[in-house]
């Protein structure tokens, strides 16, 4: 049985939403340091979130990576950065696609992004495990 999309964009609106976020975030004076300190080849990176948006928005089973990882061990994300990236991708979303559909891609998104940040607060940073008081 095929899932019907989450939300249903195209592919192509995927790619294009990548191509438009990124080349805008490498223009961008905050962000744009730290991708350089870990990117080096941005095919590579658009073609592996386009993945990951795939997997998120057409439940495609197409990037199986783990985010929350990566940008913990990336070092210099903070959670000070998510509301640069996420206005950035909010303006990207609603040049790109009818208004229903960006609103509902930047639900998620921020869903996301609250999920990542929260992993980024320096008590929760490197996935300590908590320690329980047995009293
Ligand atoms: C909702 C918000 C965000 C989403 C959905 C997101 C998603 C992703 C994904 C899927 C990857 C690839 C992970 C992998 O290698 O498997 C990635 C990598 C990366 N993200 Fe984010 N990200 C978000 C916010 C941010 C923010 C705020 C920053 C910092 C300004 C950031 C910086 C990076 C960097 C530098 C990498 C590359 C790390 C590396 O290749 O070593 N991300 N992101």
């Amino acid at each position: 049985m095929t899932m019907p999309p989450r939300i249903a964009v195209t592919e192509a609106q995927i790619d294009r939403v990548v191509a438009r976020f990124y080349s805008a975030v490498r223009q961008n004076p905050n962000l744009a340091p730290i991708f350089a300190a870990h990117v080096t080849d941005w095919p590579a990176h658009e073609e592996k979130i386009g993945r990951f948006w795939r997997n998120a928005l057409l439940l495609q089973r197409s990037y199986d990576g783990n985010p929350m990882h990566v940008h913990q061990a990336a070092g210099n994300v903070h959670p000070e950065h998510f509301p640069i990236w996420l206005e950035l991708f909010d303006r990207v979303l609603a040049e790109e696609l009818p208004a229903d559909l960006a609103q509902s891609w930047s639900a998620l998104a921020h869903r996301v992004g609250r999920g990542l940040s929260y992993g980024l607060t320096p008590k929760n940073a490197g996935g300590a495990i908590p320690r329980l008081s047995l009293h």
